[in-house]
């Protein structure tokens, strides 16, 4: 423990030095002028009682001396005001550079990280943690310990002056700070714990906060009646939080009552002491107040400091958090490297997949087994077969999403292994079934197929003319500047079959040689599905096309069918051949030919 509380501090400070040096610097002179004020003003305090002292018994005294005390008090207040403020100032500028730093490196590991962990729920769970007020959180342990340093600094001076009164004085002001130091450090962890476990159901009431926020989810949660159910979800589970977050504080507040009997105890022993110093020693009334003041001001001080050191060690658990967030590698991420090769672009032998099997991470049974097969460049290849057998999870291990641990996939000849993730990504182009409709302009929604060419309008322009996007274009208020969403800004909705459109002009904006298509037509009616994959097979004549469908017409499109059972790839052929062969292929074809048949047969 003590171990990774070292830890986390060096790391704090290696962090907020590179990203605030400067800021740190400053703050750290500041806080020591800050802490060494008080003693000032004490001395000023006690020199001024005595001189108005003098002043009203014995009727003589420096008036000229009481003025200058009285101003440089005045400067004193001046100055210490001046420098707190300073010190808020930097403390927000502070604030917003970690803030933007913390959050970056967040986001910035989100991004990096493989596919498979988004199917971690302890990852999100660690995420939801770390990503809120990231800045706050970061600035804190460091504000607290500048308060430390800066409380430790008026102790000690207050102590100084204490002990060239009395040595008691001393230890009493001091006894006061342990039993609040034990007191604290023992919520501090509470909380942090508290705070861990209950992740999970703070996770759970934002998404239903979420989806009763949500403007796609609105329609089914009216159409459901699913409204009050959620509501009630999201009622009991805050309920519940609550009630577990207001046992620790009323333990917390409890025992605060404790710890301040036992301050007040303290007090009056050292009020008494006080009384017995008048008594045996000729001490002027400055003397009297100032010695108060002290004794005051470090018990006060002496408890801050064990609270702060407390919180501190709070907020450390935090910061240890956040930066196992952003070290975490899952040991399947080390296992696969990432290699380095470029893609063998364009392909001259094909794509080559041997003896692949495929598990998910945090599952037990293969979802791909044994899968054997070799694509030829320019190839059109459907994957058919029945819910849940394996055709997009194999579409996913082609473009490389998730590592293998089993067999491999080689692009003329180069294992999947040993090419650069970003090159390999950079000569596929795809769109899956529940493609992103992003709440942007339209080129956007094209350009991300393409982020270097984005502004390529040319290009964009070709694409949109042969994926029949140029007739949307034509009816929208701004033409490529038009918002496709009223989430952002006032925009324009779109119909299925139209996004649709705009789904396969992003993939054709990326002008690589092979196409994957993971069903993105299942929304559409059966005569524009045929027609979109019509469009697609005039649009990537010389390209190498994987395209996953439950619709056996389509498929019929393909140069070669292959049929996926329980992960398994238990058919490979042509149309024809597939349906002489009369297995599986020929028992959904037919299926689906009957389907299409009834209404035609009943009229
Ligand atoms: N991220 C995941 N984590 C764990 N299991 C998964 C994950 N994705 C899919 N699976 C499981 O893998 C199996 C195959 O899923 P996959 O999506 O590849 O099938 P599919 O043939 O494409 O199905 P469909 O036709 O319904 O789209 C299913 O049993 C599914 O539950």
């Amino acid at each position: 423990m003590f171990l990774m509380i070292v830890q986390s501090f060096i790391k704090l400070f290696v962090f907020l030095w590179a990203h605030a040096r400067l800021l740190l610097t400053l703050l750290v002179c500041l806080t020591i002028m800050i802490g060494l004020l008080p003693v000032a003003t004490l001395w000023l305090s006690k020199e001024m009682i005595n001189e108005v002292a003098k002043i009203i018994q014995l009727q003589v005294g420096d008036y000229r001396y009481a003025f200058f005390l009285l101003s440089l008090q005045f400067l004193i207040a001046m100055a210490t005001s001046v420098l707190l403020n300073i010190q808020q100032y930097l403390n927000g500028k502070l604030e917003n550079v970690l803030e933007l730093a913390a959050q970056s490196l967040v986001l910035q590991k989100v991004e990096s990280v493989p596919l498979f962990y988004f199917d971690i729920p302890d990852f999100y769970n660690h995420l939801e943690r770390v990503h809120l007020n990231v800045g706050t959180r970061f600035l804190s342990p460091f504000t607290i310990l500048l308060e430390i340093v800066r409380a430790s600094i008026t102790i000690f001076s207050f102590l100084l002056f204490l002990l060239t009164v009395h040595w008691s004085l001393v230890i009493l002001s001091l006894i006061a700070a342990i039993p609040v130091f034990f007191v604290q450090i023992r919520f501090g962890s509470i909380n942090y714990w508290l705070r861990y476990g209950l992740t999970p159901l703070i996770r759970d009431i934002q998404y239903t906060s979420f989806l009763l926020k949500d403007r796609q989810s609105a329609k089914e949660i009216r159409l459901f009646g699913l409204g009050q159910m959620l509501l009630k979800r999201w009622s009991t589970s805050m309920t519940h939080q609550f009630t577990e977050t207001l046992k620790v504080l009323r333990k917390q507040q409890a025992t605060e009552v404790g710890l301040d009997g036992f301050t007040a105890l303290l007090y009056f022993g050292t009020a008494g002491i006080i009384i017995w110093l008048i008594r045996t020693t000729s001490m002027q009334i400055g003397e009297f107040v100032a010695i108060g003041q002290a004794v005051q001001g470090t018990q006060g001080l002496t408890n801050q400091l064990s609270n702060q050191s407390a919180k501190i060690f709070g907020e450390i658990l935090y910061i240890n958090d956040f930066f196992n967030f952003i070290e975490y590698e899952h040991p399947e991420k080390d296992a696969s490297d990432e290699g380095s090769a470029l893609f063998p672009a364009p392909l001259q032998q094909g794509i080559f997949i041997k003896g692949l099997s495929f598990t998910y991470v945090n599952t037990t049974n293969p979802v791909l087994r044994d899968i054997h097969l070799h694509i030829r460049p320019g190839e059109k290849i459907a994957i058919v077969g029945e819910n849940g057998s394996g055709k997009s999870t194999l579409v996913k291990c082609v473009m490389g999403l998730y590592p293998i641990s089993q067999g491999d996939i080689s692009f003329d000849g180069l294992s999947i292994s040993q090419i650069k993730p970003d090159d390999l990504r950079k000569n596929m182009t795809v769109i899956f079934q529940d493609f992103i409709k992003y709440a942007y302009t339209l080129q956007e929604n094209i350009g991300f197929g393409d982020a270097e060419r984005i502004n390529d309008l040319k290009w964009m322009q070709e694409i949109a003319a042969t994926s029949g996007v140029d007739q949307i274009v034509s009816k929208l208020p701004d033409g490529y500047q038009t918002y496709l969403s009223r989430y952002l800004q006032e925009g324009t909705d779109l119909s299925g079959g139209q996004w649709q459109k705009i789904a396969l002009a992003r993939a054709l904006f990326r002008n690589s040689d092979i196409v994957i298509l993971d069903e993105p037509t299942a929304a559409l009616d059966p005569m524009t599905e045929l027609s979109v994959y019509q469009l697609v097979r005039n649009l990537t004549e010389n390209k190498t096309t994987l395209f996953v469908s439950h619709r056996m017409a389509a498929a019929k499109m393909a140069d070669r069918i292959i049929v996926m059972k329980d992960g398994q790839l238990v058919e490979s052929g042509t149309h024809d051949e597939l349906i002489s062969l009369n297995k599986e292929y020929a028992q959904m074809y037919h299926a689906q030919a009957q389907w299409y048949a009834t209404p035609v047969e009943s009229r």
